[in-house]
């Protein structure tokens, strides 16, 4: 006897997941990471970049889980974080415009704004990035920045930035984003390389402005995705600490679905991320 599940599918810039709102439902679900891989099947399922479940939180409105394709569970999302605050808003779980969430990494502050009654753009306080070698994982003798830290692969050294925004990223600056070295950086440092305990995902940066970058990414558990929010958010402070970009300024991130909205504030040391989250469909799907 299959399991009927309502989802309601929702992307930002092309990062889709499916949503399953377990605060509005009770589904015994078996087991997550199995539904994750099943749903996120082009074929045989919905087809994704992977799951997200809203759950009851005991210390904020809701928590956020998310779930990559392969079935991995990821401490954070950018762009689930803004679909997650939308669907609240949208679906009553909040009567307020201002609301927190809870992730594996910690709470965080959302902030719907509305157009013509609709919600337009998200905005989520990210917090703090982690920085020291140790807490984003990865292995090495010192505790300090991960910054310009030489990645062998295929006989070539690629420097390498570390950033976690409660999840691993590592950011390459390029010359010309489109010639990337995605797939092959991508596949060998993502899922199962040594130095990095808990995977990572892997970004890369063209600094194409003043204020403007454009980043592409090979996410952990998902391969390449069409936006990471976390990881644009990571790609705007590894900007900053090479001192390609300046704090306290809005740094435009042109990802390949769309643009992201990114200031690393001084005072606070806070990242915050603003963007767009839509929704594509809903729906019953029988596991
Ligand atoms: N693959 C990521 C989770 C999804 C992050 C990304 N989709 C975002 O919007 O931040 C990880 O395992 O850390």
């Amino acid at each position: 006897m299959s399991i009927e599940i309502p989802f309601t599918k929702m992307h930002g810039l092309g990062n889709c997941y499916i949503y399953v709102d377990l605060i509005s439902q009770s589904i015994d679900i078996p087991s997550y990471s199995d539904l994750a891989v099943q749903a996120a099947d082009e074929h045989t399922g919905i087809g994704s970049d992977g799951l997200i479940l809203i759950v009851p939180s005991n210390r904020a409105d809701m928590m956020m889980r998310i779930f990559n394709k392969d079935g991995s569970e990821g401490k954070n999302c950018g762009n689930g974080l803004r679909c997650v605050a939308k669907y609240a808003y949208d679906h009553g779980l909040v009567d307020q415009k201002s609301f927190k969430i809870e992730t594996l990494s910690g709470i965080v502050d959302a902030e719907v704004h509305l157009k013509n009654g609709q919600v337009d753009l998200v905005t989520i306080d990210m917090g703090k990035p982690i920085l020291n070698r140790s807490s984003i994982p990865m292995v090495g003798e010192n505790d300090e920045k991960v910054i310009n830290e030489p990645i062998i692969y295929n006989k070539q050294n690629f420097d390498m930035t570390a950033v976690s925004m409660g999840n691993p990223h590592g950011l390459f600056f390029v010359d010309n984003i489109e010639k990337a070295p995605i797939h092959e950086l991508g596949s060998f440092l993502a899922d199962n390389h040594p130095t990095f305990p808990e995977g990572l995902n892997v970004g890369f940066i063209e600094k194409t402005a003043d204020n403007d970058i454009a980043y592409r990414v090979w996410e952990r558990g998902s391969g390449i995705t069409q936006a990471c929010g976390t990881g644009a958010c990571a790609a705007v402070v590894a900007s900053i600490l090479t001192d390609r970009l300046p704090m306290d300024q809005t740094i435009t991130v042109h990802l390949a679905g769309g643009d992201l909205y990114i200031k690393w504030s001084q005072d606070s040391q806070h990242v915050l991320m603003t963007g767009e989250a839509k929704t594509i469909c809903k729906g019953i799907f029988y596991l």
